[in-house]
Formats: C-alpha cells, sequence, structure tokens
C-alpha cells in the first residue's frame, strides 16, 4: 500500500472514528438520562473527579517527580536536544459512579502508598464535596478510595429468619459493607471472634441473630454466659434460650463452672475426635448432629475477667476465679478450632482487662461497634487499626450507626465496616421456640459415641480450678 492509497483511507478511518464517538457519547448520555436523581449527582461527580484529578492530586502531595529520561531520549544523546526535564507523575484513576458517591480505583506509585492517600483523605473529601473519603487496599499494587457523598452505612436492614437451617455452616454472615457486598466471618478452623462496642452499639443484636441463623441446624449448639444480667434467662438472651443448652449470668462461679464444662468438652473430643471422627479436625467432616458445632458467647466478658484488687479473703477469691476464667477461655480459643468450639467474648468495655490480648490476639475475627477512643478501638480490634484511621469506630458514633461495626478484613489487610441487620426480638424468639426441640448437651452427644473406657470423667490435673 503507497502513501496515496493511506491518505484516501483517511475519510474512512474518521468516519468510523467519528460513529464509534457518538455511539460511545450516545450510550453515556442514555445512561445518564435513565440514572435517578442521586446516581446522576454521582456521573456528574465521577467526570469532576476525572477531570480535576491532576492538579488536584500535585496540590495534595500525591504525586512523584521522575527524574530518569524516558528511554526515547536515550536515542537524541549527543544531539543539541535540550536535557528532558523531569515529569511529575501523578496516579492513574478509573471511576465508577454508584448510588452513595463514587469508587475511585488507584493505581499506586512509589512514595504515593496507602499511607499518602489515607493523610490526604479528609482533603480529598473536602475537595470533592464529600462526608468523608475510605481508603481500601485492593490487589498489589492498587487501592480503592470510596468517596461517600451519602453514608450507605446509615441506612437500617432487617434479618427476618427463614428457621430453614443454613446451607452452609462455615461462614457467619454478619451483615452488608458499604458496597452493598455481603459479609461473613469464617468459621471453618477458626477459634472465636472478639464483638466490642460502646452500650447499645449493637452487640447483643448481632449475638441473637447468630442463634436464629444457626439456630434451626442440628449441626449447631449454643452456650451463654451474660455478665449483665444474674441470670441469662431474663436478659439479652432470654428470647433465644430455648435454643441454648447450658447459660449462666453474672456470677462469676456459674460462669466458672460453665466454662470448665466446656474445656471438658473441648478435651474430651480432643481425646474422642480420631476415634470417632476419623480424623483429629472435626472440620474435615463437617460438624454433624452428633458432633455440632459449639458457639460459646461470653457476653460482657469484663465481668469474668476484672482484676479484682483488695486483700479480703473473698475478694482474693474472685481474683483467682477471674484469672481461672481468662485461663479456660484462653483454653476454648486455642484449642476449640479443630473440635469445633468457636468462642465469642463480647464486651462494651474496651480495656485491656475486659479481653485480655492473650485472648483476642488468638481469636481469629474482631469486630467493633463505635467507641469513644482510639485506645478502646485498639483494645478491641488490635494495633493495626491505627493505621486504617477512617475505619476506626471512634467516627461510628451517633444514632444512624447503631448496628455498624468495623471488621478486620479476614484474609486481606486492613477493615471492612459493616451494617449488622436489625432482629425484632419476636422473630427471634419464634425461631428459637419452633427450634427448641434441636437444644442438645453436646457431652451427652459425645458420650453417646464415647466407648466408656475412652471417656474422661475428670477435667486434667491442670485446668483445675485455681480457686472455687
Ligand atoms: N443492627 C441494628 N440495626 C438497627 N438497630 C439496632 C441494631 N442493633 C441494635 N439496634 C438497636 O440498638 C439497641 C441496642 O442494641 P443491643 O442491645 O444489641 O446493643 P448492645 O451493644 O448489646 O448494648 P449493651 O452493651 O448495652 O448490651 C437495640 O434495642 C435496637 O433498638
Amino acid at each position: 500500500m503507497n502513501v496515496e492509497q493511506v491518505f484516501g483511507l483517511l475519510p474512512v478511518v474518521m468516519v468510523v472514528c467519528v460513529v464509534l464517538l457518538t455511539a460511545w457519547a450516545m450510550v453515556k448520555t442514555v445512561r445518564y438520562m435513565r440514572a435517578d436523581k442521586e446516581m446522576r449527582r454521582s456521573i456528574r461527580q465521577a467526570v469532576k473527579i476525572r477531570m480535576t484529578w491532576t492538579r488536584l492530586a500535585k496540590m495534595a502531595g500525591l504525586s512523584v517527580t521522575d527524574r530518569t529520561p524516558p528511554w526515547l531520549s536515550s536515542l537524541t544523546t549527543g544531539t543539541n536536544a535540550p536535557e528532558p526535564k523531569p515529569r511529575e507523575l501523578v496516579p492513574v484513576i478509573k471511576t465508577q459512579p454508584d448510588q452513595y458517591g463514587v469508587i475511585v480505583h488507584v493505581k499506586l506509585l512509589p512514595k504515593v502508598g496507602i499511607k499518602e492517600l489515607q493523610d490526604k483523605a479528609r482533603f480529598l473529601a473536602d475537595a470533592w464535596g464529600c462526608v468523608r473519603v475510605a481508603v481500601e487496599a485492593g490487589k498489589p499494587g492498587l487501592a480503592t478510595l470510596r468517596a461517600i457523598r451519602r453514608d450507605p452505612l446509615t441506612g437500617h436492614i432487617q434479618y427476618v429468619p427463614t428457621g430453614e437451617p443454613p446451607a452452609d455452616l462455615t461462614v457467619w454472615p454478619v451483615g452488608r459493607d458499604e458496597y452493598g457486598a455481603p459479609v461473613h466471618i469464617e468459621l471453618k478452623n477458626k477459634s472465636g471472634a472478639v464483638v466490642a462496642g460502646g452500650v447499645g452499639g449493637g452487640k447483643s443484636n448481632l449475638l441473637t441473630a447468630l442463634v436464629s441463623y444457626f439456630g434451626p441446624s442440628p449441626a449447631v449448639q449454643f452456650a451463654v454466659i451474660d455478665g449483665k444480667v444474674s441470670d441469662a434467662a431474663h436478659g439479652d438472651y432470654a428470647d433465644v434460650l430455648p435454643r441454648v443448652f447450658a447459660h449462666a449470668g453474672h456470677d462469676l462461679r456459674e460462669a466458672n463452672a460453665l466454662l470448665r464444662r466446656l474445656v471438658k468438652l473441648l478435651h474430651d473430643r480432643a481425646t474422642m475426635a480420631r476415634t470417632v471422627l476419623g480424623t483429629s479436625n472435626m472440620w474435615n467432616v463437617g460438624p454433624s448432629e452428633q458432633w455440632p458445632l459449639v458457639f460459646a458467647v461470653i457476653d460482657e466478658s469484663h465481668t469474668f475477667f476484672h482484676d479484682h484488687k483488695g486483700s479480703d479473703k473473698e475478694t482474693r477469691a474472685l481474683a483467682a476465679l477471674a484469672a481461672e476464667n481468662i485461663r479456660l477461655t484462653g483454653l476454648l480459643v486455642k484449642g476449640g478450632r479443630s473440635v469445633g468450639i468457636y468462642t465469642v467474648p463480647a464486651t462494651q468495655k474496651a480495656t485491656g482487662d475486659a479481653i485480655p490480648t492473650s485472648i483476642r490476639d488468638v481469636c481469629s475475627a474482631a469486630l467493633s461497634f463505635y467507641q469513644r477512643t482510639t485506645e478502646a478501638s485498639v483494645a478491641a480490634l488490635g494495633d493495626d487499626i491505627r493505621n486504617w484511621p477512617d475505619m476506626d469506630p471512634i467516627n461510628l458514633q451517633g444514632s444512624q450507626y447503631v448496628g455498624v461495626a468495623s471488621m478486620a478484613a479476614e484474609g486481606r489487610p486492613g477493615f471492612v465496616r459493616v451494617r449488622t441487620p436489625y432482629l425484632d426480638p419476636a422473630h427471634a424468639a419464634a425461631v428459637a421456640k419452633l427450634t427448641a426441640h434441636l437444644t442438645q448437651d453436646p457431652t451427652e452427644l459425645l458420650a453417646n459415641l464415647t466407648p466408656p473406657s475412652l471417656r474422661k470423667d475428670e477435667p486434667p490435673e491442670d485446668d483445675a480450678p485455681a480457686a472455687a
């Protein structure tokens, strides 16, 4: 093909380009026209973000200077060509509007990483007219900015239990994240979850929903220790009590007895696993009616772990019991994974003695409703929350955030914010009543499976309480 022929094709190429551009513009216009009011605002906002990004990123210091000349310039070395100027690079972005604002995918650069974006999140939020900009880690080398004009987590959602057993017993669905995607906590081969948060944050609602969700399955059993009331039958768990095989109130001795009972179950199961299941890890075969997954909920756990100071006999006995409770709970969390005991310590008091770090750090998941101070957030979620300031549950204060928690994201760095659904206590009570016949003591179930010669009647020496 000679030059004249190439020039002859030019009009055709131009027509094709114009047709493609027109089609693209029409698709965009139709999409805009069909969108509702909020979506249109987000589309306009996304255009503004893209158009102003280069300038804004430089103003915010989210740029890096590349002093290395591009390789093309090396071809001209030795000529009179001027020295190439250093280039100021800004991260490449892609935008995606949705009902609540704009999701901005950012390709990170050397020296413009997650930390730098977090530092400038407030600046970007102001420039983009958003209530907040959340920074999340994406795939390696990428970050996601959530520019929120209207926080999706402030909209309430309701959980109406179906009364049907869940199809999957390996995950605990806890709610939806700010993208509307389901969020769950892994149970398979996991030890436990810390649930923390200020008064009235939504902890008990989440935990009663746990009973309502798994309650219809005969392969799940529940034990509840509630430190808020003298008897769990009078507290937040009263509605679901028919589906709970063992419960205790705030009395330290009572709680200690139940914890010892659970630790004995743990030891018995560990001893019997190979004989009964043919494997030392229950999760290799999955929970069953005879060997159910056991949730051990310890609500207001600070009641049982709190250090009692004083030299009188009673105080010393209480202090010994508290120390013993910490040790027993630690044993449950550390040893429960493979035998199918999942421990959930929950507390409104986020300090080191409410959920000792020795327990918190071995729990595989942590979730916190609102907190008043970052120190409290750290006590609940670990030190890493300091690296994710926009995910800190201190941002969840206010009635619109009741039921919203920040959760350590499993399998990836950082945290996710999750809106847990509200469960009407009447629904919880109805499911518990309907499924009460499924309540079984796992110790008795195990005894039915266990040849007497292999059964242990007493917990091993080292599990005896220090004071009782
Ligand atoms: N997910 C939710 N969505 C909407 N409202 C909720 C949600 N969870 C709880 N609430 C409301 O907040 C109130 C307090 O919830 P809940 O008892 O679960 O809090 P809590 O954290 O257990 O409080 P406390 O520490 O005092 O025991 C509930 O009675 C309910 O009205």
